[in-house]
């Protein structure tokens, strides 16, 4: 496995081998044992799937509060989606700040956002199939969603007219947020 370090510190690219021969390909898309021989221990125990009909589909800006904070193993399975981790730790000298990188059914990349970070992605294409892995359980009361376009966080989408959820139209900005993540609890 190939491992790709972002500008934000513990955001990370992973690129798990494929083994392709003349009827297509095998990959091992998350092994617990690759991850600790590069010093990552995780637990996984959820895994998650969206499908996205149209391009121009935004998702996010999501997170799950404190005391349940979920890492997320995040790739494209169909289709091409810009995804995107924000920093919401409000003590980190890189709170706001972001990194966007492509995922796609071709690339095979996928993205670890750690605990502390908003996760969001936006399509590329029509049909997009996004699978993700989180180490915390869904806890409805604590899900939070941040506005997309919060100039204070000035994600550059590529569109100024996206599609979106009714809970996403209604996402507070950062400064509302009553996000709780810190550097010592979300890394
Ligand atoms: C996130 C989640 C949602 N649901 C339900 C609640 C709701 O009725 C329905 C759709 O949920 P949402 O509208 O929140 O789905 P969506 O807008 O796709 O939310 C997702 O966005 C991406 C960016 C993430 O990072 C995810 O963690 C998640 O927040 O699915 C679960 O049952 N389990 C889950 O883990």
């Amino acid at each position: 496995m190939y491992i790709e370090e972002l500008p934000l510190p513990g955001v990370k690219i992973l690129m798990p081998k494929y083994f392709e021969d003349f009827r297509g390909y095998y990959c091992e898309t998350y092994s617990s044992r690759t991850m600790e021989q590069y010093g990552i221990k995780t637990i996984f125990v959820q895994d998650n799937h969206s499908y996205s009909i149209k391009k121009g589909i935004i998702r996010g800006i999501h997170f799950q509060n404190n005391p349940k904070p979920q890492l997320k193993l995040v790739r494209c399975t169909r289709g091409r989606i810009m995804d995107y981790a924000v920093d919401l730790r409000k003590d980190s000298p890189t709170f706001k700040k972001w990194v966007a990188v492509e995922l796609s059914a071709e690339n095979r990349k996928q993205i670890w956002i750690p605990s502390g970070f908003g996760h969001a992605f936006i399509t590329l294409e029509d049909h997009c199939e996004v699978q993700y892995k989180v180490d915390e359980w869904y806890c409805p009361e604590l899900d939070r969603a941040i506005a997309w376009n919060d100039p204070d966080i000035g994600i550059d989408w590529g569109t100024d007219a996206p599609i979106i959820s009714e809970k996403d139209t209604k996402a507070p900005t950062l400064q509302e947020s009553d996000v709780n993540f810190t550097m010592e609890e979300n890394q």
